[in-house]
Formats: C-alpha cells, sequence, structure tokens
C-alpha cells in the first residue's frame, strides 16, 4: 500500500497499566496505516524537550503534570489537547462528577417512555457528622454503598462499602460519599464513548439486596472494582448476565451526548443500573475518564476513526 502524504504525530502520557492495556500493536498497527504513529511521552522528562505533537493523549494526574500541559499548549497552539485538565478534573470528584447529569434534558420522544438521574446521596466530609446519622439521613435509606470522594484512579479511590445499618457507618473513613444502594438485577451497563461514537456493554455487578439482608448482623461488606471480576467471584451472577435487556439505545445515546456537551469531555465511559423497582428508571452512578477501551469491541477501529476525525478537523481549523 502506498504510504500517505503526510503522516501525524500523536504523542500519549500513559501510566504504565494504561499504557499496556492501551497501546496494543493492533492498535499501532491501524493507526500507522492511516498516517498515524502513536509516540509515547516521557513524563520524567519535561514535555517542551518532546515533540512535536499534532495531538496529545493524556491520563496524568497531579500539578506538575497540569502545569506542563498547559505550558506545551500555549507554545504550542496548534497541537490539540485532548482533554483539557480542569475539564477531567470535575470527574476526580464523586459529587462533581454526577452533578453534570442533572445538567441534561432528555429529548421529548425519550423522555415520554424513560427516566434517568442518579441514586440519593450526600457528602461526609467527618467521623462526627459520620457517626450522627440524623444529620444527615433524610431521604437516604439503609443500605447505602460508601464511596471515597476521590476518584483519582489510586486503588484506594475503588475501595467501597455496602454499609446495612449504622453499626456498619464505624468503619468508614471520611471524606465519602454515601449513596442510596439501588436493586439493579445485578447488571451494569458500561457505555463507553469516544468522541461522538457511542457502545453500550453489560457488566456483572453486586448482586440485589433482599430486606432480610438489611436485617441480617451482618453491618457491612467491602468491595472493590467488581465489574472487573469473573463471573465465578460474584455468586454465579452470569445467567443474569446474559439474561439481562439492554436499555432502549436512544436513552443511552442521548445521555451519551448531552455528557459529551456538558463535560467538554471526548474520551470516558458511563456506569447505568436500572432501578428494578420502577423498570423504566435508568441512574448514572459513575463516570470515569479514559476507561479501559481494549475492552470494547473493535476498539482499534473506533479509536483510529477518532483520531483520524480530529486530525481531519484540526487541520481544517
Ligand atoms: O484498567 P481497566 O481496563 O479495567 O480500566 C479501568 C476502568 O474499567 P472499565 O473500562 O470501566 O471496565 C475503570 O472503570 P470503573 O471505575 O471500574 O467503572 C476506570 O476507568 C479505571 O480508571 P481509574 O482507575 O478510575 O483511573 C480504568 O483503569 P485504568 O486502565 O485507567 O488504570
Ligand atoms: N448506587 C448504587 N446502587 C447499586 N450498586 C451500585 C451503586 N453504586 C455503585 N454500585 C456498584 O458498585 C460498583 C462500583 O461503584 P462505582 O461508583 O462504579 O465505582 P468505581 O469508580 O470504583 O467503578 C458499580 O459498578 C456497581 O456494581
Ligand atoms: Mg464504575
Ligand atoms: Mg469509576
Amino acid at each position: 500500500m502506498a504510504e500517505p502524504i503526510s503522516r501525524f504525530r500523536i504523542g500519549y502520557a500513559l501510566a504504565p497499566k494504561k499504557k499496556y492495556s492501551f497501546i496494543q500493536p493492533s492498535l499501532v498497527d491501524l493507526a500507522s496505516q492511516r498516517g498515524i504513529d502513536l509516540v509515547p511521552i516521557d513524563v520524567d522528562k519535561p514535555l517542551a524537550d518532546q515533540g512535536p505533537f499534532d495531538c496529545v493523549l493524556h491520563k496524568m494526574c497531579g500539578e506538575d503534570w497540569k502545569n506542563q500541559l498547559k505550558d506545551y499548549a500555549a507554545g504550542n497552539p496548534a497541537t490539540l489537547v485532548i482533554d483539557s485538565p480542569d475539564d477531567i478534573e470535575r470527574l476526580h470528584n464523586r459529587i462533581s462528577m454526577l452533578d453534570v447529569v442533572g445538567e441534561l434534558e432528555l429529548n421529548l420522544e425519550t423522555a415520554r417512555t424513560e427516566s434517568f438521574g442518579i441514586p440519593k446521596q450526600v457528602v461526609i466530609y467527618d467521623e462526627g457528622t459520620l457517626m450522627n446519622p440524623d444529620l444527615w439521613t433524610e431521604g437516604l435509606k439503609f443500605p447505602v454503598i460508601a464511596k471515597p470522594l476521590v476518584a483519582d484512579g489510586s486503588a484506594k479511590s475503588h475501595k467501597m462499602s455496602l454499609v446495612f445499618n449504622r453499626e456498619g457507618l464505624s468503619k468508614l473513613k471520611p471524606p465519602i460519599v454515601l449513596q442510596e444502594f439501588v436493586n439493579h438485577g445485578g447488571v451494569i451497563f458500561k457505555v463507553y464513548v469516544v468522541g461522538d461514537y457511542v457502545k453500550c456493554v453489560k457488566r456483572n455487578s453486586l448482586p440485589d439486596v433482599s430486606e432480610e439482608k438489611v436485617m441480617s448482623l451482618e453491618s457491612s461488606l467491602s468491595f472493590s472494582q467488581i465489574s472487573n471480576l469473573p463471573s465465578h467471584d460474584k455468586h454465579s451472577t452470569s445467567n443474569l448476565l446474559e439474561e439481562a435487556e439492554m436499555p432502549p439505545s436512544r436513552l443511552i445515546t442521548d445521555i451519551a451526548l448531552g455528557l459529551r456537551k456538558a463535560t467538554k469531555l471526548h474520551l470516558f465511559n458511563f456506569d447505568v443500573i436500572r432501578d428494578i423497582r420502577v423498570g423504566n428508571r435508568y441512574l448514572v452512578i459513575d463516570i470515569n475518564y479514559f476507561p479501559g477501551y481494549a475492552k470494547m469491541p473493535s476498539y482499534e477501529t473506533v479509536l483510529t476513526d477518532f483520531f483520524c476525525d480530529m486530525l481531519g478537523k484540526k487541520e481544517k481549523d
């Protein structure tokens, strides 16, 4: 095949685990065939000394990286940075992350048959408040999920607890978000967004919690990254997964494109559950920047199309 006339360089700054999962030879090869070289950025060296890049992809934390990227963008206005660190930061706090869902509006057709929102939740900053539920329980009933307020990608930020009663609160370490646990049939829907491309897949989740369980002696249960565990570790919920009906694609696309616009982000996914008490009510529970795209079907094609699209638009501008 003839070489494309001009080649583009996309620099990527990713943690080693992310680099390993995302930068697969299949992605590098496909991008290369379409005139794009994926070039690693060495985060231990000044960004200003690297490049030139037509585009920068990144999932790195910290003020130093943020400042380097800002300086680089100022010095290289033709370089496209996907996405802005300030916009990404909104997803690093489990309250501001979901606030954005409240800003969305459904189109009339979808709103007639389904509704969406977020579970009831409250943020607790200190142990005094936590141990005095009269201050915060208004409208929030057990069981609740306790999530670290910060969602910065650390192992700690994924450590959750399912709390069945007041006694279970004592083990929690604020700052946390207490969120109503909503029975949802043991299945979550993960919606991957890549620019204007939207793909929804099913994943295993926590099983429903019965009234008896809430009354039982156990006060809490800890867990972490449940949707990434193999099925046999989750009380054999695999049948639930196969049988679960997908949410209406129109609704999912509406929410995805609404979030795209409201967050200004191009690369993210969000987790959705279906409230079994209502049936046609969907709740967004988590939004993640630059998720594990390699788990998405045909991720190489989807991402390469996205790169070409972004670089094409940039050239035009
Ligand atoms: O590692 P993976 O492929 O499971 O991807 C993780 C995501 O899994 P998912 O694609 O939603 O199944 C994961 O999504 P969840 O939080 O598990 O819903 C996060 O996006 C995670 O990033 P971080 O630790 O929050 O910075 C992602 O981790 P990193 O790859 O960014 O470390
Ligand atoms: N409000 C909720 N009701 C029921 N299950 C939930 C709720 N929030 C989270 N979960 C379950 O806990 C898992 C982890 O919560 P999530 O907010 O997605 O954190 P993480 O950022 O670690 O993925 C979800 O994938 C889902 O299985
Ligand atoms: Mg999640
Ligand atoms: Mg998350």
